[in-house]
């Protein structure tokens, strides 16, 4: 069964533009958005700003009815309550999120996330109605000793346990070695796990979700590669870091028709 996902470009600017900053950008990255040389209706964008920039990109995005997506870069797995420093998707929902991302390599790494913590994250996305993109991703360590596939796809299975797939998900692989490196992963590798990412799908949430979700690759990506990665029929779109501050770079990437010459 063929489906047609629509193609998700997510910004993660990590901790980076302050909420005035932020304000610069997205009003730049209306403009692009707006300009009528190019075709954005196949593509979805979103940002991923710091918490503290929430408020001002949903007053910019609501004002003008921008078609910019945005959500958090984490979230409690509480809903309320004395946690301090935690920021509860209750919240984010309050404020116009969509997304939140859950379970980045960073997160994992600098912060202790489990895969316990993540799939507890998911499910309190979920009960606050904010789409989990869920983060799975491979060090160069696990690549040699296991493969591409193996460690992605145990993370996804404990990150998805008792989950509602009809609650809505995103996917994005992140091997971590391709992370702000400048080595991104080859669209040949990138599809590989996302196809393997989306068999495990279809096995945890049944075919129908599996097909609907976007599987996302992200690692190094820039406005010269996004294209490449886009012909690979699994890989639905791109987490983008460091080029996601660039609004040129940004701008460029989210024109990747112009790069598929579509
Ligand atoms: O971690 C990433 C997005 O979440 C990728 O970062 P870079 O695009 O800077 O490699």
């Amino acid at each position: 069964m063929a489906v047609k996902r629509t193609p998700f470009i997510a910004g993660n600017w990590k901790m980076n533009l302050d909420h005035l900053q932020s304000i610069a950008f997205v009003q730049k990255l209306a403009w692009s958005l707006a300009d009528a040389r190019h075709d954005f209706a196949d593509a979805e964008v979103a940002v991923f700003p710091p918490c503290t920039d929430l408020r001002s990109v949903q007053t910019l995005v609501a004002a003008d009815s921008l078609p910019i997506g945005y959500g958090a870069q984490d979230l409690s797995a509480y809903d309320s309550g004395a946690y301090t420093g935690e920021i509860s998707g209750a919240f984010l929902s309050q404020l116009g999120c969509g997304y939140v991302i859950i379970g980045h390599s960073e997160r994992r790494t600098l912060h202790g996330e489990t895969d316990a913590d993540v799939n507890a994250k998911i499910k309190a996305a979920h009960r606050h109605g904010l789409v989990p993109v869920v983060c799975v991703g491979e060090t160069a360590e696990n690549l040699e000793a296991h493969g591409p596939s193996a460690v992605p796809v145990a993370q996804l299975r404990a990150a998805l346990e008792g989950i509602d797939g009809s609650k809505g998900l995103v996917v994005a692989y992140e091997p971590v070695w391709a992370i702000g490196s400048g080595q991104a992963a080859t669209p040949a590798q990138a599809e590989q796990v996302a196809v393997a990412l989306r068999g495990l799908l279809a096995e945890l949430v049944g075919d129908e979700v599996a097909q609907a979700t976007r599987v996302l690759y992200g690692g190094s990506v820039k406005a010269a590669n996004i294209a490449s990665f886009l012909r690979e029929p699994n890989v639905d779109g791109a987490l983008v870091g460091g080029a996601s501050l660039d609004i040129d770079e940004f701008s460029s990437i989210i024109r990747f028709k112009k790069h598929v010459g579509a």
